[in-house]
């Protein structure tokens, strides 16, 4: 027992099990049945949950993820495990000692549940949670939070646990999308305009206290000062919307339809809030969004990739890890 100082675990969103309309069903039911996701109350949000949304969505989704899907499966678990194993990697050379890595799921596999008895087994009692969101939302890291109690409420003998909250303006984060950007800028020339495209939430949800939209402007901030980006280089959007209501402005799609109607030679296009490539940059920005800017007339659109398994990023998360378990 006790063979390792302290253990890891990784946590994203979760995704589908099957680009099919029936694994996607079981997801976004999960998913979008969470209370930190949609705020509405039971009685109102369930019976259109149920009754209309999960009947209309699921097939067009499902042929959106069948775009995506991998020989290794869904691209935002396929990325997930090689961050598992690089951080196992890197730890291990950094700290010159074995420490478990696992990799969960809010929503979906691999759970929370089969995570934390890979842990147990590992003999581990302290466990840091790494949330892979850069910028706090209660939709996502408050969403791990509740999720993480749930799976260990039958537990009679809890590990010691910390857990990391968010790492927006981590010096190292912004180093990596800094020196990504600037990686592909020499591999694929530059664009004269950088857009940061957020993952939305609703604009609700921000005035109710959500901190996002304060973390995802210092992200940007601190990246294009990092670059020496003009004000007029760069600019910020959010994209992903769901639902009626107002989501945070102003929204991706909308301006890049501004910006082909302008004539805009070219747009660079990276979304820092995701820490891996998933179904929301590898269909929604590479295919979607990409047509409403070259097709409202603006010339070059190019997507530089999530950091995924990038040395920078892996470095990244094992400093936040070293940071986070001090005196462990
Ligand atoms: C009210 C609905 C949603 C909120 C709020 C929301 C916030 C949010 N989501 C992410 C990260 C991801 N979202 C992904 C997919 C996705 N998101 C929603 C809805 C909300 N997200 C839906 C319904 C879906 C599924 C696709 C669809 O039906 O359109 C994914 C991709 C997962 C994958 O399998 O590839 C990620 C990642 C963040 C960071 C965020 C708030 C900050
Ligand atoms: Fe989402
Ligand atoms: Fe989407």
């Amino acid at each position: 027992m006790g063979s390792a100082p302290f253990g890891v675990m990784l946590v994203n969103l979760g995704t589908p099990e099957a680009p099919t309309t029936s694994a996607v069903r079981r997801y976004l039911a999960e998913f979008l049945g969470d209370p930190r996701v949609i705020d509405l109350p039971r009685v109102k949000w369930l019976p259109i949950l149920h009754g209309i949304i999960l009947r209309i969505r699921p097939p067009r989704v499902a042929k959106a993820y069948a775009s995506v899907w991998q020989d290794e499966g869904s691209p935002l678990l396929a990325i997930g495990r090689r961050q598992q194993r690089a951080l196992k990697a890197r730890l291990a050379a950094r700290l010159g000692t074995d420490i478990p890595v696992e990799l969960a799921m809010t929503y979906g596999k691999p759970s929370m549940e089969e995570a934390g008895l890979a842990l147990r087994d590992a003999g581990v009692e302290r466990i840091l949670v790494l949330p892979l969101y850069p910028q706090y939302s209660a939709t996502t890291t408050g969403a791990v939070f509740d999720r993480l109690a749930r799976a260990l409420s039958p537990c009679p003998h809890l590990p010691e646990l910390r857990f990391v909250r968010d790492y927006h303006d981590h010096p190292a984060y912004i180093e990596a999308l800094a020196e990504s950007i600037r990686e592909h800028w020499e591999t694929h020339g530059r664009q004269p305009r950088l857009l940061f495209s957020y993952h939305g939430i609703p604009k609700r949800y921000a005035e109710a206290g959500d901190p996002y939209p304060r973390h995802c402007e210092t992200t940007s901030r601190l990246v294009a000062e990092a670059l020496g980006l003009e004000p007029e280089a760069w600019q910020q959007t959010y994209q992903s919307r769901f639902g009626r209501e107002e989501w945070l402005k102003p929204y991706t799609d909308d301006t890049l339809k501004a910006w082909g109607v302008e004539g805009l030679e070219g747009v660079d296009v990276i979304s820092p809030a995701f820490a891996a490539d998933c179904l929301e940059t590898l269909e929604e920005l590479e295919v979607e969004n990409r047509g409403y800017f070259t097709e409202a007339g603006g010339g070059d659109y190019r997507y530089i990739p999530a950091l995924n398994d990038r040395a920078a990023h892996i470095d990244m998360l094992a400093s936040l890890v070293e940071q986070h378990t001090q005196g462990w």
